[in-house]
């Protein structure tokens, strides 16, 4: 499904977005891309995350840019998340350059059985830092943390990376589901508390909250 870029997270009323009426009621909404190489499990992370399945079997690549909805409830507030599933193949980067801009946050996956998908997230984030806005919410993730035996990059080499750039970290796994949920709310979290912080409120960490609620896999810690 093609779809167009639109509005920015926003109070639910201020500065609406068209729904249809059977759509559920939230009270924030913001939108997420997925980012990263062709093949480290965009699109098998969001179904995980939306359907609770994983889709094993004949890796097809997604074709453009497609969205799904989900509305996640985080201390009393509903956020929608619009997540933008992207085409990981060259080819397609164009289309998806004219969706960075309207992203509130953004989860960039590698694979943790692929080395070139980690190599390349420096250039991912190049490209993050040319196209989306200044203050989008980043994450990294190494995906197919199920997967050990065909392990290539150390969880500490993900942390490393992520730490470089100020970023949270987690590995996932859109198969087992580990983290996928977390990634979600952690970015509902925030977007929550960007859009209007009450007093005495205390303030939110992102990466403090990643660190205190994420699983490890409990295998690889020898390589
Ligand atoms: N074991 C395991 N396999 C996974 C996981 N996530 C995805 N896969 C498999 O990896 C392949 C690629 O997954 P996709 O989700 O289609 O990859 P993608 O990032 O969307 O790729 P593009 O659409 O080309 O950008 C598929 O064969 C999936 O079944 C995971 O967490 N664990
Ligand atoms: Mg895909």
């Amino acid at each position: 499904m093609m779809g167009t870029p639109g509005a920015a997270a926003t109070r639910n009323g201020e500065a609406p977005e068209r729904s249809p009426p059977c759509s559920p009621r939230y009270d924030l909404m913001g939108k997420v891309m997925l980012l990263g190489d062709s093949g480290v499990g965009k699109t098998c992370f969001l179904i995980q995350f939306k359907d609770g399945a994983f889709l094993s079997g004949t890796f097809i690549a997604t074709v453009g840019i497609d969205f799904r909805n989900k509305v996640v409830t985080v201390d009393g507030t509903r956020v929608k998340l619009q997540i933008w599933d992207t085409a990981g193949q060259e080819r397609f980067r164009s289309v998806t350059h004219a969706y960075y801009r309207d992203a509130q946050a953004l989860l960039l996956l590698y694979d943790i059985t692929n080395k070139s998908s980690f190599d390349n997230i420096r250039a991912w984030l190049t490209e993050i830092h040319e196209y989306a806005q200044r203050d989008v919410v980043i994450m990294l993730l190494g995906n197919k943390a199920d997967v050990s035996s065909e392990r290539m990059i150390r969880s500490e080499d993900g942390e490393m990376l992520a730490r470089e750039y100020g970023v949270p970290f987690m590995e996932t796994s859109a198969k087992t589901g580990m983290n996928v949920e977390l990634a979600f709310l952690a970015i509902a979290k925030e977007l929550k508390y960007r859009a209007g912080r009450q007093a005495n409120e205390p303030s939110f960490q992102i990466r403090d909250y990643v660190e205190s609620q994420k699983k490890r896999p409990s295998c690889c810690s020898f390589l």
